[in-house]
């Protein structure tokens, strides 16, 4: 089995690296919205994701990307069996903005359509999650777990503390959904809900066992592949909110400590329609979240 090892060291190093433009950038007024009034775009997203790329290929010419902010520009999305870097260069641009605390690079690697690793770094806490297929998960170098949680699920479900998202479409539809799916939540009754605002952090926090689940409907590939491997080399279990196999370009997922937890929330959750990643022009834009 190939060992990917220098690529997971390479993609550390350069996220490590392409953070300082992140968290040194000050033109905070040069943002741009792309699919919402919540979904934003700067100057610092674009050069962040050119620095990366450029490493990348200039040390592994025959590498493919996805990056967010090259398919914001029009570059076709397509995850083939080649070796591939899908990149969030700045994953919470809106806390970026508004200088939330909470900002982070993802990027995962693909062979074969597998995920092999993901790194998630975040930059304002200096905290760098990351895990490789069948290598465990880290936060700074010590071993994750998710809080694993098993036992009676009625139990569990009334004492979890889950993490979702912000809502980034500001369409009647998904507002709806996306409300109504809180309230069922809330009325397990669960202990707390948060939401850090990034989703690749906020997914991270299964993995850490400070949160016992986590679901986003809307978001994109490069905001959870990599968190997706490091709940579960955590010990964690990623599915697709309707309980099928997770899949990155559905735009649809829950992360849970466990996959009684995972299920018994996709009993209740609710998706509205979105456009999967590799979908083109599949004409879903009523609901705004294109
Ligand atoms: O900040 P970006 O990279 O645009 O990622 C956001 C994502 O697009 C949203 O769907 C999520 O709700 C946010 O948490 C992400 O930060
Ligand atoms: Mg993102
Ligand atoms: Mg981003």
């Amino acid at each position: 089995m190939a060992d990917w090892t220098d690529c997971l060291n390479f993609g550390i190093s350069i996220a490590k690296q392409a953070s300082e433009v992140g968290v040194m950038a000050t033109n905070e007024n040069a943002v741009k919205l792309k699919s919402s009034p919540a979904d934003l775009v700067t100057e610092t997203d674009q050069r962040v994701e050119k620095i990366l790329i450029s490493a990348i290929r200039n040390r592994y010419p025959q590498h493919r990307f996805i990056g967010e902010e090259s398919v914001a520009a029009g570059e076709h999305l397509e995850l083939t069996d080649s070796p591939t870097w899908i990149i969030d260069p700045i994953d919470g641009t809106v806390n970026f903005v508004h200088r939330f605390p909470f900002v982070a690079i993802s990027i995962a690697f693909t062979v074969n359509r597998q995920t092999q690793f993901g790194i998630v770094y975040s930059c304002v806490e200096d905290k760098l999650f990351y895990a490789q297929r069948g290598g465990g998960a880290f936060l700074n170098g010590e071993p994750l777990h998710a809080s694993g949680q098993q036992g009676d699920i009625t139990r569990v479900t009334s004492h979890m503390c889950y993490i979702t998202h912000d809502i980034m479409s500001r369409d009647d539809v998904a507002l709806s959904t996306m409300t109504s799916n809180i309230r069922r939540l809330l009325q397990f009754p669960v202990h707390g809900v948060r939401a850090l605002g990034t989703a690749a952090v906020d997914m991270c926090q299964v993995a850490t066992g400070g949160a016992d689940a986590y679901y986003h409907i809307g978001m994109h590939c490069w905001d959870i592949a990599a968190s997706a491997i490091i709940v579960q080399e955590a010990g964690g279990v990623v599915m697709d909110t309707d309980g099928s196999e997770f899949d990155m370009m559905s735009r649809r997922v829950i992360a849970a400590s466990s996959a009684a937890v995972a299920d018994r929330i996709a009993q209740v959750i609710q998706a509205f329609p979105c456009c999967r990643d590799d979908e083109d022009n599949c004409g879903c834009g009523a609901t705004g979240v294109n």
